[in-house]
């Protein structure tokens, strides 16, 4: 399990309190508290539309939040000064439902960009770089000068995940990293992830549909319904719970085998 050999300790990097995001008359997110500590995969989970995405993109700065606060990396995002934004952002990659990668860019540059965009780096240097993130994702050279529609749905993912990894991020966003890929293709992205967070000593914060994914990367489970924090805990924590949707989640036949393992 990944929480036995976590590095996790108890400072947080992620913490929102009381924070309320909404559009226009509907309130999304309800005050929700949450804290992610260093070096934890936190893995958030809940109904289609309680808002999993919605709290990311808020965490990211992507969604202005109405009131509470959130603070990244010990800095309350929103309040921070552009040239501040952009050093906080350095410090996190995301990698986006769909991959979000530029259609138009190779692989190769899709991992520069972000180089690009933030650093000053000589172009050859850039380059290197780029090739080895390429590499540690498990992409080959072959991969390198192939535009997104040329990349099967595993390759996009990992290709995304270079480039949310360019800048050597502290913090790694996943937004269902493994939805859309098959069993084996799914379960060998948990292990990158897993290998990653060891090697790299990264934090992850991971929505996710994905039962095994779960089960084989999450340290703690952070289970959102109707915009407020239904229940956070371990896997063992979720499968004993007696809130109804995480009853019907973890109880339901796809969960079988994970409620065999860990009760
Ligand atoms: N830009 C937006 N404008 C208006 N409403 C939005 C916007 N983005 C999200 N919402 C609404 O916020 C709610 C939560 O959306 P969100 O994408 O966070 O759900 P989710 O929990 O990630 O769902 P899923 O598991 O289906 O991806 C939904 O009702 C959605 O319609």
């Amino acid at each position: 399990m990944a929480s036995v050999k976590s590095p996790a300790d108890e400072t947080p990097v992620i913490e929102t309190e009381k924070l309320v995001v909404g559009f226009g008359d509907r309130v999304i997110i309800d005050e929700l508290d949450l804290s992610v500590k260093r070096g934890e995969v936190l893995g958030v989970i809940g109904p289609s539309g309680s808002g999993k995405s919605v709290t990311l993109r808020a965490i990211i700065g992507l969604l202005p939040h109405r009131s509470g606060t959130v603070k990244v990396l010990g800095r309350d995002y929103q309040s921070l000064g552009r040239r501040e934004r952009l050093e906080t952002e350095r410090r996190w990659g995301v990698l986006f439902q769909q991959g979000a990668l530029f259609s138009s860019l190779t692989v190769l540059e899709n991992v520069e960009f972000p180089m690009r965009e933030h650093q000053s780096l000589p172009a050859k240097l850039r380059r290197e770089i780029a090739r080895l993130k390429i590499e540690l994702v498990g992409l080959g050279p072959e991969s390198h000068n192939l535009y997104p529609s040329e990349l099967s749905g595993g390759m996009i993912k990992r290709a995304a995940l270079a480039r949310a990894l360019a800048l050597d991020p502290e913090i790694l966003f996943l937004d269902e990293p493994t939805a859309g890929l098959d069993p084996i293709g799914a379960s060998k992205f948990d292990e990158l992830i897993l290998t990653l967070r060891d090697a790299l000593g990264l934090t992850v914060y991971m929505v996710t549909h994905d039962l095994d994914s779960l089960a084989a990367v999450t340290d703690r489970i952070a289970a959102l319904g109707k915009g407020k924090l239904l229940m956070v805990g371990t896997l063992s924590d979720m499968l004993g719970a007696d809130d109804p949707w995480l009853k019907e989640y973890f109880g339901g036949p796809r969960a079988r085998h994970l409620t065999k393992a860990h009760t």
